[in-house]
């Protein structure tokens, strides 16, 4: 079953974790026929493509209970839902300027019964409030990101890693990253061997504060 692959790279999982996982197929599949969220091609390989992938984050920064983390363009949940389920005691916000992908979004975390996340269909620029990390997949340059997040950031960092945004990339970065001297790139391969994940990378942006 393809969510072996999950319990490969994350060996230490409840019994409740690991039914979660499992119940991740059944629940994008059905909601999927209802609300075209996910690709077909992409819910055939949905452990590889976006579970797995959705949790190279957890390999990079692991967050404490009792922290708060904002997945900016969340679409069907990615990486926001599984990180949620590896990480019970942290509160996730996912956010989506489209409606239809936040009812998919509220769908399966009803459907996996897990209470540490906050949907809100809305532009990631309206929203008020202050995290611990940003994390995010596929939704836009540098550049325009840090823009819309800069002051969502909270100033006073509980982890060793200094608050910021985590982000999974793909492919050459040089130039959207030219301007950033504090980045750090962390490339999947260092973890995961299946090809997919072959240009793959988590990058870190520290925020950086005034004064
Ligand atoms: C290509 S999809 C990626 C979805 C998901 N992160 C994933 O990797 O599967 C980009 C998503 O970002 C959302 N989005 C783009 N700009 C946004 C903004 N300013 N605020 C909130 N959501 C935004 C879009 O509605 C879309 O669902």
């Amino acid at each position: 079953m393809a969510v072996d692959l999950i319990y490969k790279y994350f060996p230490t999982l409840t019994d409740e974790q690991k039914e979660q996982f499992a119940k991740l197929q059944e629940l994008y599949q059905d909601w999927n026929q209802k609300i075209n969220v996910v690709s077909r091609k992409d819910i055939d390989e949905l452990y590889l493509r976006h579970v797995l992938h959705s949790l190279a984050i957890a390999k990079v920064q692991q967050f404490n209970p009792g922290t708060t983390v904002l997945d900016v363009g969340t679409g069907g949940g990615f990486p926001g839902i599984p990180l949620a389920i590896l990480f019970p005691e942290t509160h996730f916000t996912l956010v989506d300027a489209i409606g239809k992908k936040i009812k998919v979004v509220e769908e399966v975390v009803e459907g996996l019964g897990i209470t540490n996340v906050t949907a809100k269909n809305m532009r990631v620029e309206e929203l008020k409030e202050q995290f611990d990390f940003i994390v995010s997949r596929a939704v836009a340059a540098m550049p325009t990101f840090v823009h819309w997040v800069k002051g969502k950031v909270k100033k006073n960092s509980v982890h060793e890693r200094r608050n910021g945004i985590l982000y999974l990339k793909g492919g050459d970065l040089t130039e959207e990253l030219m301007d950033y001297k504090t980045v750090e790139i962390i490339d999947l391969p260092d973890f995961y061997e299946e090809e997919f994940f072959d240009t793959k990378k988590v990058v870190y942006l520290p925020m950086k504060f005034k004064g």
